[in-house]
């Protein structure tokens, strides 16, 4: 019982972290739109199972790379409130794995629906 209590308390902890970065990240809000309509799109062309998997995957990557960057600015904030060039390239590289990861689910995004695209217009 106390081990279920436990991983309860751990999960509602996990959860307070996903409400935080959607509350206060405008990124994720992004993300968040972005993913909405990757979904609808996929439910209109009907993707195949695999297709759906990839873009879920895709979009669970984001998500919580989004989730990792945020954490890195509050603890960079918390250490040093003023500037430091540490700081910075622990900021610019989480950053940075974001947009990487960002440019990588476009890419994914077209070559999954561009045949789709092309099927329905031809
Ligand atoms: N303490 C600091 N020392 C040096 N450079 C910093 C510092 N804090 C922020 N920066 C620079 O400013 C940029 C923006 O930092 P900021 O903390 O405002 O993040 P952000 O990208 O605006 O994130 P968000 O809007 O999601 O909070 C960083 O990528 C970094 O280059």
């Amino acid at each position: 019982m106390k081990e279920w209590k436990r991983l309860l308390k751990r999960f509602s902890f996990a959860w307070e972290g996903i409400v935080f970065t959607f509350k206060n990240e405008k990124n994720m809000k992004i993300h968040c739109v972005a993913a909405l309509f990757v979904c609808m799109a996929a439910w209109m062309f009907d993707l195949s199972k695999t297709e759906w998997l990839l873009i879920l995957i895709t979009i669970g990557v984001v998500f919580s790379l989004e989730m990792v960057n945020t954490a890195i600015e509050r603890v960079v904030d918390l250490i040093t409130p003023e500037f430091h060039p540490l700081a910075k390239i622990a900021k610019d590289v989480a950053a940075g794995a974001v947009f990487v990861f960002a440019i990588i689910s476009v890419i994914i995004g077209a070559i999954i629906f561009f045949p789709h695209f092309i099927a329905l217009v031809s």
